[in-house]
C-alpha cells in the first residue's frame, strides 16, 4: 500500500505508477472533450431562426444534447476516473489489467477500453474476488469466463488528484487481512445529512443481490446497516445499464417509508449517473393513483397511538383492523365482495325507450357481462350507458323524431338509468365492504364537516381501496411498472405487495427488509413466508454483515434483542470504535448533561440524532436544545427533508436514517420496558450510530439495557 505524500522511488512502486496511469487516463479524456459534437449555436439577431429550426436542425440539437451529457460525464470522469484495478488474465488469454469506474470510457480515436463500468460483466470480478486463491469467474453474455487474478487495487482519486492506493490482493503475497483495509478505511469516515454511493467498496454478497436476475423476484432479509438501501439503488443503476433498451428509468419505482427517506436517498442514483427513477411512498403513489378522491388523516396522530407509551384499548382494537386489512384473504374477500356488486350490476328493469321499444335488460347484461368483458367495470358502465343513447338516437331516426322534446326526455330518461346503476365511486363501496366484514369497522375514515373537504383515510386503507380502483378503472398503463423495489418492505403488509403486483405484471420486484426492525408490527408482514407465498417463483437472500456501525455498537444493540429471539443476527464488520456508555443522570440534571454531550460531540460529529422514545419528548428536547444555542432539528413525521447537524428525532422516525453519533434519552424502565416492541424500538435507535453511542437513563436503566451491558 501507498499514501499520498509517500511516493516512493522504484520504478515500480504502485503509488507511482498509479500516478503515471491517472495522467494518461486524463489526457483520454482531454482527447475525447475536444472531439464529438458541440451544441449548434444560434444566432439572436437571425430573424428567421424559428423557421430555421428544421427536421435536420432538431435532430442536429438532439445529437449534441447526448454529447453534452456525455461531456458532463467526463468532466466528472475527470475529477474520479476509476476506483479500482484488477489484474485478471482469462484462460487461454493475455493478462488484462482492469481499471473501474463508475462509467466506462473508451479511447477517442483507437475505441480501447480504457475504463470498464463497474456495471460491466468482467467488472464483476473486483467484487466477487476475495483473495482466497487466485481463481476468479464471472458471467459474460457469451457464457462464464474463467481466470485468474494476479491484483485487486483500490485507487482514491479525488478532484483529479490520487490520493491513495491499497493493494487489498498480490499474488504471492501474504494478505494479512488487507482485503478489508480499504473498507474500513471508508467505513470510518463521518457522514452528511445524504446516502452516497459504495460503487468502491460493494461487498460480494452485496454484488450478487446487485447483478441477481431481474426475472426472478428477490427478497432480502439484511439486518441493519447492511446495505439493503445501497444495494437497492445500485441495483437499479446495475439493471439499466444491462437492459438499456428494454428498461427505462422512469418506468421503475423505488417505494420508501417517508417522504424525508426519499430525501435521504435521493442523491445516490444521480450519483450513479443515473435520473428520473421514481422514488416515493406507497401512500404518496396510492393517494394519486387515487386521483386524490381521499386524502390522509393525520400521520403524526397515528404514530403518537401508535408508539404511546401505553397504548389505548381503542388502539388496541385498532391495531386488530390494521391487521386484518393487511392480510391477502382480507384482498380476497374484497375481490369476492366486488365480484358479487358486479354480478348484479346490470339493472333488473327492461330499459325504456322516449321513442320505441325497450331495451330488454338481458341485451345490456349481454353488452355488459361478455362483450365489454375485457374492460375494468366503470368504462363498462359508460360503454353500455353510451350504446343505450346510440341506440335510442337510431330509434328517433327511424321514427323521423328529432325534436326538442325527445332530446330533452331522453336526457332524463338516460340520467334516470344511470341512477339505476350502483355507485362506482371508490370510497362508497370500500365502506359497504367494511360494514360487512366482520372485525372491521369504519373507525378509520373521517369525513371532515367542512364543506369540500375530502374525506380521510388511514394508511392500511390504501392498499384497499387501490384493489377498488383498479377493478373500476384498471391500471393506467403510465402507473405500470418494470422494476419495483420496496424497501424497509417490513412495514408492508402482503396486501400491499399482493396490489402492487398488479403495477408490475412482470412481477420484477426486489424486496429488502429486517424482521428485526419491524417496529410497526401490524401494519407489516410477520414472516418472509408470508411473502414468499405471493410469488410463483422467487428468490430469498440474508445478509447479516453490518457495515454502518463499530463493533461495540452492533455488539450492544444485538444483546438488546437477543431475548426475543430473532432470526437473523448481524455480524459486524471488524471495525473497532469507542465503547457503548450506558450513563445515569439525575433527572433535574438531564437536560445540561445532554448540552454538555452534544456540544462536546458537535466538533467531532457531522451528523449527530438524540432520540427520543415518544414525539412529546422530542418537542421538549430539541426546545431545550434550542434554548442552549444549539442548531438543533426537530424531525416530525411531517418532515420532508433531512437536514443533517444536530437531529432531535423521535425514536420511531428514526428508522432508516444514520448519524456518526447517537445519543439515546429517557433509556429507562419507564419509556423502554421489557417488551418485543419496546426492544426493537431501542435496537432501531442504537443501531443509528456509526461511530459513537451513548445512553442516558435516570433512576433505573430499562431491563432491556440492563441485559445488554449485563451480557
Ligand atoms: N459495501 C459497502 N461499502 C461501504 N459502505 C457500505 C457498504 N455497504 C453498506 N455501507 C454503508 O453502510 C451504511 C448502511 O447502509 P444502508 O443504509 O443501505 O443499510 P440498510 O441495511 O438499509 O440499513 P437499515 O436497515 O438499518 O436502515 C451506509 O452508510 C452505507 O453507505
Amino acid at each position: 500500500m501507498s499514501e499520498a505524500g509517500t511516493p516512493r522511488r522504484r520504478a515500480l512502486d504502485p503509488y507511482e505508477e498509479e500516478r503515471q496511469h491517472l495522467e494518461r487516463v486524463q489526457d483520454v479524456i482531454r482527447q475525447a472533450l475536444a472531439s464529438g459534437p458541440r451544441m449548434p449555436v444560434r444566432d439572436e439577431d437571425d430573424e428567421d431562426a424559428d423557421e430555421a429550426l428544421t427536421a435536420d436542425v432538431v435532430a442536429d440539437v438532439a445529437v449534441a444534447e447526448m454529447a453534452e451529457q456525455r461531456r458532463h460525464q467526463l468532466r466528472r470522469a475527470m475529477r474520479e476516473p476509476y476506483f479500482g484495478r484488477i489484474d485478471f488474465q482469462p484462460e487461454g488469454e493475455s493478462p488484462l489489467k482492469l481499471y473501474i469506474g463508475k462509467q466506462g470510457l473508451d479511447h477517442p480515436s483507437t475505441g480501447e477500453r480504457v475504463v470498464l463500468d463497474w456495471r460491466a460483466p468482467a467488472a464483476s470480478v473486483f467484487y466477487s474476488f476475495n483473495g482466497q486463491g487466485d481463481e476468479a469467474r464471472y458471467e459474460a453474455p457469451g457464457g462464464e469466463v474463467r481466470g485468474t487474478v494476479s491484483l485487486k487495487r483500490n485507487i482514491v482519486v479525488r478532484d483529479g488528484d490520487l490520493v491513495r492506493v491499497v493493494d487489498s490482493y498480490v499474488k504471492g503475497q501474504t494478505q494479512a487481512g488487507a482485503v478489508d483495509e480499504f473498507l474500513l478505511y471508508r467505513l470510518a469516515d463521518a457522514k452528511d445529512s445524504r446516502l452516497h454511493d459504495i460503487v468502491a467498496t460493494i461487498q460480494a454478497e452485496q454484488n450478487e443481490v446487485i447483478r441477481a436476475d431481474k426475472n426472478v423476484p428477490i427478497l432480502i432479509q439484511g439486518v441493519a446497516g447492511s446495505g439493503k438501501t445501497t444495494v437497492a439503488l445500485h441495483r437499479l443503476a446495475y439493471l439499466l445499464y444491462q437492459d438499456p433498451d428494454k428498461l427505462r428509468a422512469d418506468r421503475m419505482v423505488i417505494f420508501a417509508p417517508s417522504a424525508m427517506f426519499v430525501d435521504y436517498i435521493s442523491e445516490v442514483l444521480p450519483e450513479l449517473g443515473v435520473g428520473d427513477v421514481q422514488q416515493t411512498t406507497f401512500a404518496a403513489f396510492a393517494l394519486r393513483v387515487l386521483d386524490y378522491v381521499v386524502l390522509l388523516g393525520d400521520p403524526a396522530k397515528r404514530l403518537r397511538e401508535r408508539f404511546a407509551l401505553r397504548p389505548s384499548p381503542a388502539y388496541e382494537q385498532l391495531r386488530r383492523e390494521i391487521e386484518l386489512k393487511g392480510r391477502v384473504e382480507t384482498v380476497d374477500a374484497l375481490e369476492a365482495f366486488l365480484r358479487d356488486i358486479e354480478k348484479d350490476m346490470v339493472p333488473a328493469c327492461d330499459v325504456p325507450s322516449p321513442v320505441g321499444p325497450p331495451i330488454p335488460a338481458e341485451t345490456v347484461r349481454r353488452w355488459f357481462h361478455t362483450e365489454y368483458a375485457r374492460y375494468p367495470v366503470r368504462q363498462r358502465r359508460d360503454r353500455v350507458l353510451a350504446r343505450v343513447k346510440r341506440q335510442w338516437e337510431m330509434q328517433a331516426k327511424q321514427a323521423g323524431k328529432a325534436d326538442r322534446a325527445t332530446k330533452r326526455q331522453m336526457q332524463t330518461l338516460a340520467r334516470e338509468y344511470e341512477r339505476a346503476w350502483p355507485d362506482l365511486e371508490p370510497l362508497p363501496i370500500y365502506e359497504a365492504f367494511l360494514a360487512r366484514h366482520p372485525g372491521l369497522s369504519l373507525a378509520s375514515i373521517q369525513r371532515p364537516a367542512k364543506y369540500g373537504a375530502r374525506p380521510l383515510v388511514e394508511p392500511e386503507d390504501l392498499p384497499l381501496l387501490l384493489v377498488i380502483h383498479r377493478w373500476l378503472h384498471g391500471v393506467d398503463a403510465r402507473d405500470v411498472f418494470q422494476h419495483v423495489v420496496i424497501d424497509e418492505a417490513q412495514d408492508f403488509s402482503p396486501a400491499h405487495i399482493r396490489v402492487l403486483q398488479a403495477y408490475c405484471p412482470s412481477l420484477s420486484f426486489t424486496i429488502l427488509g429486517d424482521l428485526s426492525q419491524s417496529i410497526h408490527s401490524e401494519a407489516g408482514f410477520r414472516d418472509w413466508e408470508e411473502v414468499r407465498a405471493l410469488f410463483p417463483e422467487c428468490r430469498y437472500v440474508e445478509m447479516s454483515v453490518s457495515y454502518r456501525s463499530t463493533h461495540e455498537i452492533v455488539t450492544f444493540a444485538n444483546r438488546i434483542l437477543e431475548p426475543f429471539h430473532p432470526k437473523v443476527l448481524a455480524t459486524p464488520v471488524f471495525r473497532s470504535g469507542d465503547p457503548v456508555i450506558v450513563e445515569p443522570v439525575a433527572w433535574e440534571h438531564r437536560f445540561e448533561r445532554l448540552v454538555e454531550r452534544l456540544s462536546e460531540e458537535n466538533h467531532r460529529a457531522t451528523t449527530i440524532a438524540v432520540l427520543t422514545r415518544t414525539e412529546e419528548d422530542a418537542h421538549v428536547y430539541h426546545q431545550m436544545c434550542l434554548e442552549s444555542g444549539l442548531d438543533a432539528h426537530l424531525l416530525t413525521a411531517a418532515q420532508t427533508q433531512y437536514e443533517g447537524g444536530i437531529s432531535v428525532v423521535p425514536v420511531y422516525l428514526a428508522k432508516g436514517l444514520e448519524f456518526d453519533s447517537v445519543i439515546v434519552v429517557d433509556a429507562d424502565a419507564s419509556h423502554y420496558g421489557a417488551n418485543e416492541r419496546d426492544a426493537k424500538l431501542l435496537y432501531v435507535g442504537c443501531t443509528r450510530a456509526l461511530h459513537r453511542l451513548r445512553l442516558y437513563y435516570c433512576d433505573r436503566p430499562s431491563p432491556l439495557i440492563a441485559w445488554a451491558v449485563a451480557n
